[in-house]
């Protein structure tokens, strides 16, 4: 049976999923897994579609692996474990940044892999991990079809006014402009959505993926208006270990009076600060939601309200609001974090109902309330492969 595998290199972990093609060219899960805590304590665990653990494994005092090794490792493991009756037909690959130039999933080839190379500066975090892996795998495998998907896709048609930086229009004309990211997510609940309510999706939404990275995206009929990165993927909210929006006067002010070169600043802001740096116990909001420290509560706090913030002026752009989505590794499992960001909504009509959220339960809402909320898990695996598949077919 034909196959497509999906890997997604997030900042803190590496997703993957296979799914089998049947003969209608229907797309079915038949495994799927993740490494998680890159960079802290990194662990592995696979799953069949049947939720059967196929593979577990952590990497004692790994704090210090990079994607890199990692994905070395899992190479080597699915090296060693060829798929019986199925042919791996094509690898899909979510790529971070696709500039100005990529809006729609490319077929990989090598003048492809230079025009995505020139963008790692853009996504120090993601960038050089999708690269390498597509690399990694062209070595083992040089006649598999790999194709790129891009976050920056889904935003590609946002107006003009959400895509525009307030500097001269030369550097807009050379690229410095709003790109947004987590699109994969985004296209995956837009869908999603539309299948649990349609009319709901038809109307205005923000879905805040809340995971290491966290973004949010405003989305009228289903189709991104806004969202809170922009040239990169360190804009916008609080997160793991980025520090979002920053007053730009504090660059100039590390770099001309604390004598910080560019790269420090770019480790600072990328690497040691969110949830990490306020804290200064972890970037993992399991590990924080945990602790008793003062510390920990004051970085919950600022996340929570940073993300409230932008709801708010989101909200703002979509001229009102009909749904409240949250996904990804926060969004999806993080009942307090949810509470709290919907209490300082309270005001915009975003109510829930504590039991059901505590519950993960797909829809959080009072049911009287004017702002629909849902919890929705994302799927970006499963929408790399469907984009896979249509350049496979060669429908894209
Ligand atoms: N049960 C949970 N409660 C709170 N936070 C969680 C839970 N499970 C995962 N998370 C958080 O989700 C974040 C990772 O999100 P994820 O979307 O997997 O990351 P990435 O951006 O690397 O794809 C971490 O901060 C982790 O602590
Ligand atoms: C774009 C981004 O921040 O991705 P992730 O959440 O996977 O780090
Ligand atoms: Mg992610």
């Amino acid at each position: 049976m034909k196959a497509i595998v999906s890997l997604n290199s997030g900042s803190s972990s590496i997703k993957f999923s296979l799914f089998t093609l049947d003969a209608e060219g229907t797309l079915h899960l038949s495994a799927g897994g993740k490494i998680e805590r890159i960079g802290i304590a990194p662990s592995l665990r696979a799953r069949s579609s049947d939720g059967k653990t196929i593979l577990e494994r952590d990497w004692p005092g790994g704090a210090a692996l990079s994607h890199a090794d990692l994905l070395r490792d899992l190479f080597a493991w699915a090296t060693d474990h060829p798929l019986e009756g199925q042919e791996v037909v094509a690898i899909g690959h979510r790529v971070v940044h696709g500039g100005t130039e990529y809006a729609a999933p490319r077929r990989v080839d090598a003048p492809l892999l230079d025009k995505l190379e020139a963008l790692c500066p853009l996504a120090p975090l993601h960038q050089p991990h999708n690269l390498a892996a597509i690399r990694a795998i062209a070595a083992l495998a040089p006649d598999l079809l790999q194709v790129a998907c891009f976050d920056t896709a889904f935003h590609h048609d946002k107006p003009a006014v959400a895509s525009r930086l307030a500097l001269p229009r030369a550097f807009h004309d050379q690229g410095i402009r709003r790109y947004g990211f987590h699109g994969l997510s985004y296209e995956y609940i837009a869908r999603r959505l539309g299948e649990i309510d349609p009319a709901l999706a038809a109307g205005r939404v923000i879905a805040a993926h809340l995971g290491n990275g966290a973004s949010l995206c405003a989305m009228r009929a289903g189709k991104s208006v806004d969202t809170t990165m922009g040239f990169t993927a360190l804009d916008g909210l609080m997160m793991g270990t980025r520090c979002g929006s920053i007053d730009p006067g504090v660059v100039l002010h590390l770099q001309t009076q604390l004598g910080m070169s560019a790269t420090e600043v770019e480790t600072l802001f990328y690497r040691e600060s969110g949830l990490l740096g306020v804290s200064g116990i972890s970037s993992d909001m399991r590990t924080l939601t945990a602790s008793a420290a003062p510390q920990a509560a004051e970085a919950i706090d600022l996340f929570t309200w940073r993300a409230a913030r932008e709801v708010a002026a989101l909200t703002a752009s979509l001229g009102g609001l009909d749904a409240l989505v949250f996904t990804a590794g926060i969004g999806e499992n993080s009942a307090e974090v949810r509470s709290r960001i919907c209490a300082r909504l309270d005001w915009l009509g975003v109510t829930i109902d504590e039991i059901a959220n505590a519950g993960d339960a797909l829809r959080i809402g009072m049911p009287d309330s004017p702002v629909a909320v849902h919890v929705i898990p994302t799927d970006e695996e499963r929408m790399i492969a469907l984009h896979t598949l249509h350049v496979l077919e060669g429908t894209l």
